[in-house]
């Protein structure tokens, strides 16, 4: 790696360390105010910070991190609970309860995630709070088991091996334990390969799922770790309070005020839902204390109030305002790059084309009466370009599609061959992509909530899982890219031109075999294609074998060993690019007399 990548490498830890030190700080804090006031109901408006910090924080992984929003986590909350509870008067100490709870909720939540990952948006927070109505009526009939609408009374043995204890102090450390514990899981899920991985499939699935991510299993794995933690939070919380039932421990109106806490302070952050607790707990719990019988339901106006604030004023959260705060601190770009590309005439002469590396088989695929590929064929041998051209429509996105695994062919076949030799045949996006197979959207698919650099590491996780060798990769391939100094720029800053770049440079960090590229000229100025042009040569002579779907005749000509020509969905030419452009079907079909007379032979 050049020199000038060290100073980037660094930088970034020194923010680190500041924000370090500001939370052990704060939650220095946490616990030192309530042990040095000693006052009762101070050391309770900290355990219950503690408490729903906690379980906002635990929260914030499946509906901040994966983007997912859940309104049925009192569901694992109520199962710690009452697991822990109901094996307490069998001898069973509520730490291995918390523990078998634990286990419980992350079953229970694979099980719901599992139908419910397919649903979006609304849809998917409805069918949470129908899953907490079943378990919660569930639980007021069994009463046999939960004590119904009467409740349960937990055991009182005192001491830390029950959880109960006389005084407040000890159930304040066990609070903020968990707090500490649930905000370290919470942040390094976010700066691991999981964590990224759980935001690039928040922001564009269909991106993640190219690059190599299995979107369903991360989202499964999301709520496995939130519902567990949730369920521990809720076993001392059962412990704490020692009373539980049903209405109380499966509430939707909780469910609904865990989820506020986290979008108050900042959705997606690792701090935001503890700032959200920070601010509401306190003001809902003084104003109950000072106001008490004589304004009940109070803390709901509260929490009301300062959701409307916040939505009007802060759309991010109070983590937001922190964020903006660092970045202007922090906007100190280096000039320069390490050499982006190597000249042309230094690179070593193409070696012959190898063998079929991957091939396709008559592919069929219809939309219900629209016959989109019929009796596709096409093979890619190594080291080779292939170029695939034809107007609008005639199906060359959908062929893209089936031979990177997007869509599944109704008759035909896709074969992959791989570094020993074998050919497989992948059937998902991530199966192509573990098989070497890269791609890029026609519509670029940025994960726009991350910066280029993030997004360049999205690609390079599939082969460097550490966090540093991923933003080692990236930072290579970022200047091998031309996006160097745009690295730390939000995606969605970029131009069109940049995107295009940043679309083939999270595929290249992958470290494909085989890339597909679907239109990365489109829109772009002159000087920008000739720059694709050069980058595409090079990704060539790096050994990479390319299929490219592209409008512009000039980086066909120049690009392509050999051309595909689709029409109506059918092949209807190939060959050389200078061979197919003199074909009357062609020139019918796509090219047109004019393309003839510009280009005489
Ligand atoms: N999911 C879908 N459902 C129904 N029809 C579809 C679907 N996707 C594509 N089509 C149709 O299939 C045909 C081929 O579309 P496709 O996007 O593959 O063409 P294309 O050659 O890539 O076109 P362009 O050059 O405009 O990108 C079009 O008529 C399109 O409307």
């Amino acid at each position: 790696m050049n020199d000038m990548t060290v100073p980037a490498t660094q930088r970034p830890a020194r923010r680190v360390d500041a924000a370090s030190i500001g939370v052990a700080a704060l939650l220095a804090l946490i616990l030192a105010v309530p042990l040095l006031v000693g006052d009762d109901f101070v050391s309770h408006v900290f355990i219950t910070i503690c408490l729903y910090g906690a379980l906002a924080t635990a929260w914030n992984i499946v509906g901040g991190f994966a983007g997912q929003l859940s309104l049925g986590h009192a569901i694992f909350y109520g199962i710690g609970a009452y697991t822990a509870a109901l094996l307490v008067p069998y001898g069973i100490s509520p730490w291995i309860g918390m523990l078998g709870g634990a286990l419980v909720s992350a079953l229970v939540g694979v099980g719901i995630g599992l139908p419910c990952f397919r649903l979006r948006g609304p849809f998917f927070a409805l069918a949470t709070i129908a899953f907490l109505q079943v378990i919660r009526l569930l639980a007021l009939h069994f009463t046999g088991l939960t004590g119904g609408a009467v409740g349960l009374m937990v055991p009182l043995q005192t001491g830390w091996q029950w959880m109960i204890f006389f005084d407040r102090w000890p159930s304040l450390l066990i609070a903020f334990g968990m707090l500490a514990f649930t905000l370290a899981v919470s942040g390094w899920i976010r700066h691991s390969r999981f964590g990224y991985y759980l935001v690039a499939t928040r922001e564009r699935e269909p991106a993640a799922a190219a690059a190599g991510v299995n979107t369903l299993r991360i989202r499964l794995a999301a709520v496995a770790v939130s519902a567990a933690l949730t369920s521990m939070v809720g076993t001392f919380h059962g412990m704490y309070l020692t009373f539980i039932e049903p209405e109380a421990m499966f509430s939707l109106a909780f469910s609904v005020q865990i989820a506020m806490f986290a979008l108050i302070g900042g959705i997606g952050t690792v701090l935001g839902p503890l700032f959200g607790t920070l601010l509401v707990v306190p003001l809902t719990e003084l104003a109950r204390g000072w106001l008490g019988a004589s304004a009940l339901g109070l803390h709901g106006f509260v929490y009301g109030t300062v959701l409307v604030l916040i939505v009007l004023f802060l759309p991010d959260g109070l983590a937001g305002l922190l964020r903006r705060k660092t970045a202007s601190d922090a906007a100190d770009v280096e000039a320069g790059a390490p050499a982006a590309s190597v000249p042309a005439e230094a690179r070593p002469a193409r070696p012959p084309l190898g063998e079929p590396i991957l091939v396709a088989e008559h592919l069929n695929k219809r939309f219900g009466g629209l016959a989109v590929t019929t009796d596709v064929s096409l093979s890619l041998r190594q080291g080779e370009v292939l170029g695939i051209i034809g107007p609008n429509g005639a199906g060359k996105t959908t062929l893209f599609n089936q031979l990177s695994g997007f869509l599944a062919p109704q008759s035909g076949v896709v074969r992959v061959r791989l570094a020993d030799g074998s050919l497989v045949t992948p059937a998902t996006p991530h199966g192509f992509a573990h098989a070497g197979v890269g791609r890029t959207f026609q519509i670029v698919q940025p994960f726009a909530a991350m910066t280029v650099l993030e997004n360049i590491m999205i690609g390079a996780f599939h082969r460097h899982p550490g966090r540093a060798e991923a933003r080692e990769k990236a930072l290579e391939t970022a200047a091998r890219m031309g996006l160097w100094s745009q690295r730390d720029l939000e995606a969605r800053s970029l131009t069109i031109g940049g995107l295009k770049r940043l679309e083939v440079a999270r595929v290249m960090a992958m470290e494909p075999r085989i890339l597909l590229l679907d239109e990365v000229m489109a829109g772009l100025n002159q000087t920008d294609v000739r720059r694709a042009i050069r980058m595409i040569e090079q990704i060539r002579d790096d050994g990479v074998s390319i299929i490219a779907i592209e409008h512009v005749m000039q980086a066909i000509m120049a690009l392509s060993d050999h051309v595909v020509v689709l029409n109506s969905g059918r092949v209807i030419a190939e060959g050389q690019p200078k061979e197919v452009v003199r074909d009357p079907m062609v020139i019918e079909a796509y090219l047109g007399k004019d393309f003839v007379d510009a280009h005489p032979a």
